[in-house]
C-alpha cells in the first residue's frame, strides 16, 4: 500500500484535490474529519478537553463547541498547542487503525489529508508527501466565503501552520493551484499518472 500525506495551509485546495484522487481511485482520509470524531462524546479525549478548557466549550448537547475552542486556542498559541497535545495523538491513534483495514482490504493508494502534517510528525507515516499551495488573496475570500471565519481569524490559522516556503521545501511534490478547477485538475491527473502503479509494499 502507498500512503500519500497530503498537507497545505488553510484554503488551499487540499479539499478540491482530494476529490480529483478519489475519482482517480485512491483511499482518502481527512485529518480535520477525524480530528472532531476523536473528542466526541464519551472518548477520553474529549474528557480530556473538559478538564483543560472548561465546560465553557461544551455545547447544551455535550459536544465540544469548536467555534469557542477555536477562540480560545487561536488567541493563545500556549493554548493551542495544549489542545494539539491532546487531540494529535487520539487522531492519529483513529488514522492508524483505518490504515491498517485498508492494508488488510488490499488497498493500493490512500491519501492522508493533514494540514499540519509535518508540525505533527504525520509525514513519517506517509511515503510520499504532496502540498497544495495557493497565492494568499485568493485562499483569504474562498475561507471566507465558505467557512465564514474573518480576516482576522484566517491570519490566525495561517500563522499557527508552517509558511509556504517551508511546506514546498520538505514537501516531495509541490501542487500550485493558482489557476481554474480545470487545471487543477489536469495538474493532479498528470502527477498521478507518474506514480508507477502495482508497487505496493
Ligand atoms: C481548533 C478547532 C476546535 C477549530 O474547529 P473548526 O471547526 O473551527 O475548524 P476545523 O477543525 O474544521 O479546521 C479548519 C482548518 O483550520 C486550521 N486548523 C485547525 N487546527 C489548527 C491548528 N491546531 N493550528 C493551525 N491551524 C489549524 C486547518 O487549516 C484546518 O483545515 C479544531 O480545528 C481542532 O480541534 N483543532 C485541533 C486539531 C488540529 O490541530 N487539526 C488540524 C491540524 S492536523
Ligand atoms: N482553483 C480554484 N478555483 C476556484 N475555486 C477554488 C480553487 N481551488 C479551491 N477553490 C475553492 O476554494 C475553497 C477552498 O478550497 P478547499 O476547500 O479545497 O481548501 P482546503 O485546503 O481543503 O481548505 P481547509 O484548509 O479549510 O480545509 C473551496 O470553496 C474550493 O471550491
Amino acid at each position: 500500500m502507498i500512503v500519500i500525506g497530503l498537507t497545505g495551509g488553510i484554503g488551499t485546495g487540499k479539499t478540491e484535490v482530494t476529490h480529483v484522487l478519489r475519482e482517480l481511485g485512491a483511499v482518502v482520509f481527512e485529518s480535520d474529519k477525524l480530528a472532531h470524531s476523536s473528542y466526541e462524546p464519551g472518548t477520553e479525549a474529549h474528557g480530556q478537553i473538559v478538564s483543560c478548557f472548561g465546560e465553557e466549550v461544551l455545547s447544551d448537547s455535550g459536544f465540544v463547541d469548536r467555534n469557542a475552542l477555536g477562540k480560545i486556542v487561536f488567541a493563545d498559541s500556549a493554548r493551542r498547542r495544549e489542545l494539539e497535545e491532546i487531540v494529535w495523538p487520539a487522531t492519529r491513534k483513529l488514522a492508524l487503525a483505518l490504515l491498517k483495514e485498508e492494508e488488510n482490504r488490499g488497498t493500493e493508494f490512500v491519501v492522508v489529508e493533514v494540514p499540519k502534517l509535518f508540525e505533527s510528525g504525520w509525514d513519517k507515516l506517509a511515503d510520499a508527501v504532496w502540498t497544495v499551495e495557493s497565492p494568499r488573496g485568493e485562499v483569504n475570500s474562498r475561507v471566507e466565503d465558505r467557512s465564514g471565519l474573518d480576516e482576522s481569524e484566517i491570519d490566525a490559522r495561517v500563522a499557527a501552520q508552517l509558511t509556504p516556503e517551508q511546506r514546498i521545501e520538505k514537501a516531495d511534490v509541490t501542487i500550485m493551484n493558482d489557476g481554474t478547477l480545470e487545471e487543477l485538475r489536469t495538474q493532479i491527473s498528470r502527477i498521478w499518472d507518474s506514480i508507477p502503479k502495482n508497487q505496493s509494499k
